[in-house]
Parts: structure tokens; C-alpha cells; sequence
């Protein structure tokens, strides 16, 4: 537990209904105390706040009443305020929320009153942490806390909420108790086994690791490759020659006038960029300026970040106009992305010529490749599912991929999985037995990790870190 009392602002700020500020720690309930009056009533023609130093709250109630400066003169606003005494609360410790009207000025008003009595500004993600340092939840549920908040999708959501409950935790600890019992049989046969008695046990313990731990491992990190998408997204490019229709795709494909149409070639000039949802997974969109040779200084900024988004692209829509041939720029263009990340959209196909397409379809062959009319909306709806088919080879969140882990999660899987392998091969069975032992327990140690068990503060600042201020 901590010795000082963190306060700060739980909910955005700028005009809302109803604003939280949090305090926490062992002055939480002291501050309330002294800040909090509880009503109002008319004495004498005066208005008048009944103190409520000498009242006492119960801890899980709400008291409807009003903060007050700390020279309690003014009042700040009419609230109501909760008390929850630890270890029953987010942090384990005394934890007090205030409910205010929310507003810029009178959030910060009551956060400046509630350090004038004493409480310090909390750190981005200080609650959390406590939490965790305090043993409420683990890394793996504090970093679902992260995920929940910035999940682009329902499915990431859900895998998060799924996490929060201690999804992940429960997945490692089984595998966890596993590797522990075979760890802490290695141990006893130290102990108490002649050299050679052991052999049996090395055989059963590889056994083990070979059958249950390890394919149970590889399914974790396979679900994480399966579900990545949903949690960052699909990071798709529209690239091409100027005037081919990139920017009219765009917006065929986000529904709206998103980026500025026209016959000048050269129209589009920096990166713009629209989010979409193709089957449940977040697209992150970005039409991008036409790329060709040119000396105007400004046109090739653009182009610089066109070749930056088609670098960076899960998938890259390279978008030809069905109204002519292939040139030889577009052609070496196709060589510098990766043919499986590339989709070939051949546009215009309301206005082409059936000879034309020919010579265009034998150039493009080995792509996936579609003929669209971004001006009439002709098989926009396929792409998408061609996006959703060739690239993401039709995965879905569903069933248990919930419980997939997450990208540090998996590194750690990847590790201890490493780890454990040489229990697997030929030569383990002429080991000795304090090797294997050895190596089962730098396995714990890795997947301990996931979970964060030590507590090293230290070591999961960075995850701490990417919360907000009050969270
Ligand atoms: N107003 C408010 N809403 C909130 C939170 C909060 O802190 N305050 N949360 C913050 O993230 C989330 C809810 N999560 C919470 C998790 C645990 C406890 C808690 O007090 N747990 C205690 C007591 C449980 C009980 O009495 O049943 C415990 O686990 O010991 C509170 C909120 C979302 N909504
Ligand atoms: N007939 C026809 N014209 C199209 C189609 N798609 C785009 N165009 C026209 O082609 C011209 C260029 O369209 P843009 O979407 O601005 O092309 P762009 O590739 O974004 O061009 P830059 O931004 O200059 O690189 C416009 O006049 C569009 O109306 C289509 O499917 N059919
Ligand atoms: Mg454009």
C-alpha cells in the first residue's frame, strides 16, 4: 500500500453530463470530509451548509451534497459522492468518487481543492497500477483495461472484456501449474533418486512438454496471429498512377465524399485517410497521391508518403484505369510491393474497352485482381470481400479465439516456448536431471511474466504508461 493519496479527473474533459473525479489512498477519506457539505438548508433567510465533519459515510453509499473549496467559503458545485472503504475498491485502498456536473473549470476546480487538502496528481494509469501492485488484478487484466478502452471493434472489445475477467490468467495458469509439478517432481528426484533411477521421470516430463505444454503454447500464439487484425486493425493503401480513380475509390468505399475528385492529374496530394469496417474487422483506409516521375517539389512530398503508406500496408489497392494500357512505371510499381499483400483494381469499367482489359488481364494474372467502376459503385461490394477473403483468409473472432493472447503475450509464449524445447529432443533423455529441472524453472520465470506475479514495478512502467491521466 502507498502512503500518499492520488487524485485526478476519471472522465474527458470538456462539457459532458456528469464528470468523476477519483481520489485514492489513505487521506481519501479525510479529504471528503473536509470538502464535502452535505445540504442545504435556509436558516434565518441565509443560506446555510450543514458540516459534515462530524458525520460519518458508510462505505458503498452515494450522499448527495456539494464541494467546497478548502477555505470553505465558496462552494464549487452540488455532487454526489461515493466512499469505498479498502480493501473493497478499484485500488484496494480508501477510494472516494466524486460526481460533479462536467465542465472544464468546475472539474478542475475540484481537483485543485482536493490537492489543497492535501492529495497529490495522479500519474497516467496510476490507479490501475495500484490495483495491480496491490493484487487486485494482474498485468494481463491491466493491459485488457488498455485494449477495452482503445478496441477499434466489437471483437476486440470482446476479447478485451474477456481478458478483464482474467481470460488470458487463467489460460497460463493451467499451463503454469503444469510445468510447476513436473518442476517440482525434477526437484524430489534430485533429492532423493540415484543417478540413473531418474531416467523414467526425464522420459515423462518430456513427454508432457512435447503432448501438452508446448501444443498448448503454439495454439496461444497462433490465436494471437489470428487475431491481430481485430485489434489494430487493417492498415489498407490505395496506390497508383495520377488520375486512375483512387480518390473516387476512396470514397465509393468509405460511402461519403471523403477526399476531392477531378480530371487534373495530380489532385490528391497528401495522404488521407478514413476508417471502414469490412465484415466486423476496423479498416484504416488511406487513398494516397498518384505516384509518377515528376520535378515539382510539392507533388513529390506526396509522393514520398505514397510510397511510405504502400510500405507500411497490411494490403495495397494498386488501382489502374481500364481505359488504357499498363504503363511501364505502373509495371515496375507492381514489383515493388509485395505480390501478396496486392490487390489489383482495374477502375473505370463502366467506360473500358473489352480489348483494352485483355491485354491488362495478362500483365496481372499472378494479382488478385477486380474490375470496379468507382463512379458507378460496379463490384465494390466484391472487392471488399475480396479484401476480407485473399487477405485475411476469412478469420473470424469467433468461439475461443477470445482468449487469444496479445502481441507482449505472445513474445513471452514465443520465449518460453523456445525455452522448453530442447526437453523435447533425442538427446534429453541422457541429460542430467538437474538440467532439466533448470530449464523448467527459466520456463516458469518466462511465462511468469505474462502475468506479472513479481510485482516489479519497474518492469511494467511502459505498460502503465499508455493509460490516461484517471484511469
Ligand atoms: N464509477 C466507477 N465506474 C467504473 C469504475 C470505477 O472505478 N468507478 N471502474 C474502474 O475500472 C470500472 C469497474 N471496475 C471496478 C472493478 C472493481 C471495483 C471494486 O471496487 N472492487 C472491489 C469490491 C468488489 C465488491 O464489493 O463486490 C474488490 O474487488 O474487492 C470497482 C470497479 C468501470 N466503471
Ligand atoms: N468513367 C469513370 N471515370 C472515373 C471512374 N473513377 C474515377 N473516374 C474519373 O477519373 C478522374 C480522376 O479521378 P480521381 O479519383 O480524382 O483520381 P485519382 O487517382 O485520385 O487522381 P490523383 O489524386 O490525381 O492521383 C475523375 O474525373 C473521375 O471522375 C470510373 O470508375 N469511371
Ligand atoms: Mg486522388
Amino acid at each position: 500500500m502507498f502512503n500518499h493519496t492520488i487524485a485526478a479527473i476519471a472522465t474527458p474533459l470538456g462539457p459532458g453530463g456528469i464528470g468523476i473525479i477519483r481520489i485514492s489512498g489513505p487521506s481519501a477519506y479525510a479529504i471528503l470530509k473536509r470538502l464535502f457539505v452535505r445540504q442545504l438548508r435556509a436558516k434565518k433567510k441565509r443560506t446555510h451548509f450543514k458540516s459534515s465533519s462530524n458525520d460519518t459515510f458508510r462505505s458503498h453509499m452515494v450522499y448527495h451534497g456539494y464541494i467546497m473549496g478548502v477555505d470553505r467559503e465558496t462552494i464549487i458545485d452540488e455532487v454526489l459522492a461515493i466512499f469505498m472503504q479498502g480493501p473493497k475498491s478499484f485500488t484496494r485502498e480508501d477510494v472516494v468518487e466524486i460526481q460533479s456536473h462536467s465542465g472544464f473549470i468546475v472539474l478542475n476546480r475540484i481537483l485543485s481543492a482536493i490537492i489543497d487538502a492535501g492529495a497529490g496528481l495522479a500519474m497516467p494509469g496510476e490507479f490501475t497500477k495500484r490495483a495491480f501492485l496491490n493484487g487486485r488484478i494482474d498485468i494481463s487484466q491491466a493491459e485488457a483495461v488498455i485494449d477495452l478502452i482503445n478496441a477499434p471493434c466489437e471483437t476486440a472489445a470482446q476479447m478485451a472484456s474477456h481478458h478483464l475477467t482474467g481470460g488470458i490468467r487463467d489460460i497460463v495458469q493451467t499451463l503454469t501449474f503444469k510445468l510447476n509439478n513436473l518442476q517440482a517432481k525434477c526437484e524430489a528426484a534430485i533429492e532423493f533418486l540415484e543417478t540413473g533411477e531418474d531416467r523414467t521421470l526425464i522420459s515423462d516430463v518430456s513427454r508432457e512438454v512435447r503432448n501438452e505444454i508446448l501444443p498448448g503454447i503454439s495454439k496461444l500464439i497462433q490465436r494471437q496471429k489470428e487475431t491481430a487484425i481485430f485489434r489494430k486493425g487493417l492498415h489498407l493503401a490505395i496506390a497508383g498512377s495520377p488520375n486512375v480513380g483512387k480518390s473516387s475509390l476512396l470514397n465509393r468505399l468509405v460511402e461519403r465524399e471523403a477526399a476531392i475528385v477531378s480530371d487534373f492529374p495530380g489532385t490528391t496530394r497528401d495522404v488521407v485517410r478514413e476508417y471502414i469496417s469490412i465484415n466486423g474487422i476496423p479498416v484504416v483506409v488511406c487513398d494516397t497521391a498518384g505516384i509518377h516521375e515528376t520535378s515539382d517539389p510539392v507533388e513529390c512530398m506526396g509522393i514520398e508518403k505514397s510510397r511510405n503508406q504502400i510500405h507500411h500496408a497490411d494490403i495495397v489497392l494498386m488501382v489502374l484505369d481500364g481505359t488504357r494500357d499498363v504503363n511501364a512505371f505502373e509495371e515496375k510499381l507492381l514489383t515493388e510491393i509485395k505480390e501478396d499483400k496486392t490487390i489489383v483494381v482495374v477502375n473505370k469499367d463502366d467506360v473500358v474497352d473489352e480489348g483494352v482489359i485483355r491485354g491488362i488481364e495478362k500483365r496481372v494474372a499472378k494479382y488478385s485482381w477486380i474490375r470496379v467502376s468507382a463512379k458507378t459503385g460496379t463490384r465494390i461490394d466484391q472487392l471488399k470481400s475480396l479484401i476480407f477473403k485473399d487477405i485475411v483468409h476469412g478469420q473470424q473472432g469467433a468461439g475461443d479465439t477470445w482468449a487469444a493472447p496479445n502481441l507482449r503475450q505472445r513474445k513471452i509464449l514465443e520465449k518460453t516456448s523456445a525455452a522448453l524445447a530442447p526437453l523435447t529432443g533425442q538427446g534429453v533423455s541422457g541429460q542430467p536431471i538437474e538440467l532439466v529441472s533448470e530449464r523448467l524453472k527459466h520456463s516458469l520465470q518466462l511465462i511468469g511474466e505474462i502475468s506479472g506475479v513479481d510485482g516489479r514495478e519497474d518492469l511494467y512502467d511502459h505498460i502503465f504508461n499508455q493509460f490516461c491521466v484517471g484511469k
